[in-house]
């Protein structure tokens, strides 16, 4: 079984169990159910470095990343750095993450903050808007067309942005729609965990102009986006490259300085 459809099959257990102990009626109920979002979108499509930086402790390809930092100093360090958005990983079992790293970044940062989740069920969307979320991420490869509709209606209804990944041209094909905020291409393939900005390029042209791009995965250089900007991409999702170091604020600020002042 490959390592996504693994996550999954846990994810479901892990949903059905959540929602016996805290009911969406609960959820609903939760201070920053009432927040005003802030848009990703439009923060990638009025700055020129366009970095959504991420919180990732660990994960399947490369196991442990960084398990001494705080994600409050990590949010603040990516906000002083500059960063469009920051992307919060919240599943605990194979990337150490969780809903509490959401709600610290929240009390600490004013950034979009994406919540990046294996979302297969519309109560991860409830939980993503009490935690302080201000986006969600969709990924095409585990779910069906009336699922991403289904789902990005709700999350636009709470407020809340859609970033909808894909990674190859069926995936693309199948979920195009409108309503989509940002479009996505996951340079990691999440099943041989093989990165290539390849993807990224060979995919932009099929994308209509009207979502933003967005560029996930293995992107480690300033080059690398320069490589990707002249094919209309204007998101950068970073985590490996900034999470390695001791200060990933600091690597961000170092990124994104040497990005906008060759
Ligand atoms: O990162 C993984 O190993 C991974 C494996 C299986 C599913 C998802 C995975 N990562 C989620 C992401 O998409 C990345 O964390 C994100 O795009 C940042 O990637 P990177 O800059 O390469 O850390």
């Amino acid at each position: 079984m490959d390592i996504l459809t693994k996550i999954v099959l846990d994810k479901r257990k892990e949903v059905d169990l959540k929602k016996r102990v805290v009911p969406v009626s609960q959820l609903e109920a939760y201070p920053l159910f009432e927040r005003k979002t802030a848009s990703l979108a439009k923060a990638l499509r009025n700055n020129g470095a366009g970095i959504i930086a991420e919180h990732k402790r660990r994960s399947p390809s490369k196991s442990v990343i960084n398990h001494s930092l705080n994600v409050d100093r990590v949010a603040i360090g990516y906000e002083k750095a500059g960063a469009c958005g920051m992307s919060v990983l919240t599943d605990g079992k194979y990337f150490g993450g969780s809903l509490d790293d959401l709600l610290l970044a929240r009390a600490a940062v004013r950034l979009p903050l994406l919540r990046k989740e294996f979302i297969i069920d519309t109560y991860q969307i409830l939980e993503a808007k009490a935690h302080g979320a201000d986006v969600v991420l969709l990924i095409a490869s585990i779910l069906t067309r009336k699922e991403i509709k289904t789902f990005s209606e709700l999350a636009h209804s709470l407020g809340l942005e859609v970033l909808l990944e894909v990674h190859n041209r069926e995936e693309l094909h199948k979920s195009v729609m409108p309503g989509l905020d940002m479009l996505g291409v996951n340079n990691r393939n999440l099943k041989t965990f093989d990165v290539s900005l390849e993807t990224s390029k060979s995919l932009a042209e099929m994308i209509p102009n009207d979502f933003v791009k967005v560029s996930e995965s293995g992107i480690s250089s300033v080059e690398a986006i320069r490589e990707l900007m002249p094919f209309g991409y204007r998101g950068f999702l970073i985590g490996e490259n900034f999470m390695k170091t001791d200060d990933p604020g600091e690597s961000a600020t170092e990124f994104i300085k040497r990005l906008t002042h060759p």
